[in-house]
């Protein structure tokens, strides 16, 4: 059985005889030695309303100062684009979650600091993205808001409607999350400034070696 309902293992045997790895002229190496940091996913994940895309972006813009490379993918864009054929049942949620992690790690291959803000709401799938890069190379972020907080910031009034059965299958309501059980960084956002949140990111990266002051 193919691990992705999208894959046809007929195609995927047929692939691998055929399809070749291309080596690239320019090494991962030499694309980190442009930079003054070293390339990893930073993985946000947490319930809708936590506080993703606001830390991803508070972050992005202190590394930015700090002169790295940075990019943020973020669940509502990419599921315009890329992934803009899938729906929140729990089948697509996976695969939102695959099509991301291979995309997240080119952006590493290209030796730059990725930002992803999904949901991702099951731990298999996390894991999964883990054991595509290097063990130093992911960083899951848990944005640990509880959902009542959530509920109350309710951002884009999708709890409001979830509640009145306007969307099915929403995460936390009929829907589930499975908290990360061992994540490189918990970070409580309920009661704190956004500054202070993305604050404790960006000293995460400094202790760990992945960025300097003097990038
Ligand atoms: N049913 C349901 N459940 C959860 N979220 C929903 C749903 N329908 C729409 N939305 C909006 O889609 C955003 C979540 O997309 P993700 O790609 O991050 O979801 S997932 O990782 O595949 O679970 C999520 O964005 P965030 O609020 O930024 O998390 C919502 O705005
Ligand atoms: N410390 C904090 N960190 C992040 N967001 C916060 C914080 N305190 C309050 N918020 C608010 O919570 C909401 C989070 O929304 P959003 O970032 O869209 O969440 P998500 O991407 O997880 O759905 C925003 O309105 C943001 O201003």
């Amino acid at each position: 059985m193919s691990k992705s309902p999208y894959i046809n293992r007929d195609v995927d045997n047929e692939k691998s005889a055929n399809v070749v790895w291309h080596q690239a002229s320019v090494s991962h190496e030499e694309r980190m030695g442009l930079n003054g940091h070293k390339p990893a996913v930073l993985w946000f994940t947490g319930l809708s309303g936590s506080g993703k895309s606001t830390m991803a972006n508070a972050v992005d813009r202190l590394l930015h100062q700090l002169a790295c490379h940075t990019y943020v993918l973020d669940g509502d864009n990419v599921r315009h684009g890329l992934n803009g054929d899938l729906s929140f049942s729990d089948r697509d949620r996976v695969e939102n979650i695959r099509r991301i992690g291979e995309v997240s790690k080119l952006f590493v291959d290209a030796g730059m600091l990725v930002l992803t803000a999904f949901i991702s709401p099951f731990r298999a799938d996390r894991e999964l993205v883990r054991s595509l890069n290097q063990a130093t190379q992911f960083i899951e972020v848990f944005i640990d808001t509880p959902l009542d907080v959530c509920e109350q910031r309710d951002p884009k009034g999708l709890y409001k409607k979830a509640r009145n059965g306007e969307i099915k299958q929403f995460t936390g309501i009929d829907s589930a999350y499975e908290v990360p059980v061992s994540p490189e960084l918990r970070v409580e956002t309920a009661g704190k400034s956004i500054e202070s949140c993305a604050q404790l990111v960006v000293d995460y990266l400094l202790e760990q070696g992945i960025i300097s002051r003097q990038n």
